[in-house]
């Protein structure tokens, strides 16, 4: 079991001092199909009356206590070659190649994902064994865009990983987090109204306050700043908080010029979490709790969380109060999701939709910053159409575009699990039921046989677009279960973009670093992924 960080930390530190059987039943068990994969074959501890217990337990501690630590290094050892040689023999993906290390445990790929270079060492193994890599005993990395639709998008696409769950808030499966479709369902439909085109292009002349504000903003960090570097990647984090939360929740938060909040401990707390993504979910709680006793912003993180919390429940009992129906909550509510559910979904996309914008737009500036004539190129182009919509400007599409693939907001693959039936990709190794598969943006965004010099930014690339390109396009997943507000972050990442052009905010500025170097986790980060004077 584990609560997200803001909340989980402290979920976890309750769960360890006492083990209160409420908190674990406040979780909703939605997954009796995955369940029923991965746990079956453990069967259930068999009740055991005390006296029997306490036989064996003597038994045991005499038994150990007549051996020498020789024969017990040396069992420890024969047991583990035993289980070795036994999973060698008895290994249903032998036939996928990868190192042997990855045939035996999943620790070392558990290390690549903490360190943060999980998709640099993935490559490293697709560039020695082919397209499909085995990376740990159930887990398989694909690198070919083929596999995209099979595994994503053909009959509604394949259930998510169970490590997912991890992302639980509050103790809740989110709309991100739950790997059940059918529990999903019953609240994306609620929502799914607030991310039809005709509602977001309503909401336009509200976003663009907004963003006008953000850019008022920009100019008064600049000359606060004097000279020295303007993070632009907090700033838009605050601009994305703000959009999100006054379209989508109704109230906005007004993290853009007030001290009420930087967003970046709440943003940050919860990326890190990333680290340990696929770790079974109790050995994720002891590591979070430990990563939180370690880390020294963590009264920053806290109190960043605590006002996230705060501001999730406020808008929730507002709209209890108010009998509202129209918000994001307001339609969870009104299709019967509880009060403290309805809090926890507010809390999801409240991280969901911040970091990824803001990644985005943070991006398109450095990059425009480091070529001026592309910016100029972007800049007559919105003013030679000022009243086409910057969807519809076909450079200005391209540099975002170009943006979006370099900023590789989740850079990792997005794990699934293959149904019965297995996995068959034409010209790929065929892959079993039960096995975790996946694709990640990095893979698929720097192929060079796809986008050819993958590392350059290149709009003009878009103006003759490849279906290949269109298939490989990542940023916000594919099929049933990709970005649900990709809509709306879509139109908020180019009007922002247009904004910043036409307002010629990025004259004369520079990027701070030669190179923008990510930690790979399923959200990237990257600190100041770029500054401007
Ligand atoms: C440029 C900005 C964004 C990017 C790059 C992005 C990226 C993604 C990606 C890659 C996924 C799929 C994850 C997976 O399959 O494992 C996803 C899912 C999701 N995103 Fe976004 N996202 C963005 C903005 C937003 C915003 C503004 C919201 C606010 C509501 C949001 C809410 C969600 C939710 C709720 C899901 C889960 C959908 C599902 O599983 O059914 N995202 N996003």
């Amino acid at each position: 079991m584990f609560d997200k960080p803001f909340h989980g930390i402290q979920a976890a530190v309750e769960f360890l001092a006492s083990p209160n059987p409420s908190i674990r039943a406040a979780r909703p068990e939605p997954e009796s199909i995955i369940h029923s994969t991965f746990i079956d074959s453990c069967p259930p501890p068999q009740r055991q009356d005390s006296t029997v217990m306490a036989a064996h337990a003597t038994v045991t501690a005499n038994l150990l206590a007549s051996l020498s630590p020789l024969t017990i290094g040396l069992s420890v050892v024969s047991i583990l070659l035993l289980k070795a040689a036994h999973g060698l023999t008895t290994d249903r993906l032998r036939h996928i190649p990868g190192p042997l290390i990855a045939r035996l445990t999943p620790i070392w790929y558990w290390y690549i994902v903490w360190r943060g270079i999980e998709c640099r060492a993935i490559a490293v193994l697709h560039k020695k064994y082919g397209p499909v890599v085995r990376i740990a005993p159930n887990e398989i990395d694909i690198s070919d865009g083929a596999a995209v639709a099979p595994i994503y998008i053909d009959n509604g696409g394949f259930l998510k990983h169970p490590a997912y769950r991890n992302f639980d808030i509050n103790g809740f499966p989110t709309i991100f987090s739950v790997t059940d479709h059918a529990h999903r369902a019953v609240r994306a439909k609620a929502v799914a109204p607030l991310f039809a085109q005709q509602a977001i292009n309503n909401s336009k002349p509200a976003m663009r306050r907004i963003i006008d504000t953000t850019l008022s903003g920009l100019e008064r960090r600049k000359s606060l700043a004097n000279g020295k570097p303007v993070d632009l990647l907090d700033l838009f984090r605050c601009m994305a908080m703000d959009v999100m939360t006054e379209y989508l929740v109704g109230e906005c938060f007004h993290s853009v010029g007030s001290k009420r909040l930087s967003v970046a401990g709440f943003v940050d707390g919860f990326v890190a979490a990333g680290r340990f993504f696929y770790l079974p979910t109790r050995l994720f709680t002891l590591f979070e709790y430990c990563a939180s006793r370690l880390n020294k912003s963590q009264a920053l993180i806290t109190a960043s969380i605590d006002t996230v919390q705060s501001f999730a429940t406020k808008v929730v009992d507002d709209s209890i109060a108010r009998g509202e129906k129209a918000t994001y909550q307001g339609r969870l509510l009104k299709a019967g999701i509880s009060r403290e559910e309805a809090i926890a979904q507010v809390i999801d996309i409240m991280f969901a939709g911040t970091d990824g914008m803001a990644r985005v737009l943070a991006v398109f500036c450095w990059h425009m910053a480091r070529a001026p004539e592309k910016y100029d190129r972007a800049r007559k182009e919105i003013l030679q159409y000022p009243d086409t919509d910057a969807r519809s400007l076909p450079y200005l599409s391209g540099a975002v575009k170009e943006a979006a693939r370099l900023a590789l907001a989740n850079p990792t693959r997005l794990a699934r699990i293959v149904p019965s039936g297995g996995l068959k990709v034409p010209g790929l190794p065929s892959i079993p039921a039960g096995t975790s598969v996946g694709i990640g943006a990095y893979a698929l965004h720097l192929n060079p046989d796809v986008f050819p010099t993958p590392y350059d930014f290149l709009p003009e690339r878009w103006l003759e677009c490849t279906p290949e390109m269109l298939r490989d396009s990542f940023y916000f997943g594919k099929g049933s279960r990709q970005c649900i507000a990709r809509n709306f972050a879509s139109a908020i990442v180019w009007w922002g973009a247009e904004a910043l052009v036409r307002n010629r905010v990025l004259d004369g500025a520079k990027p701070v670093r030669e190179k923008i170097e990510i930690v790979e986790w399923f959200n990237n980060v990257e600190e100041h992924a770029t500054s401007e004077r």
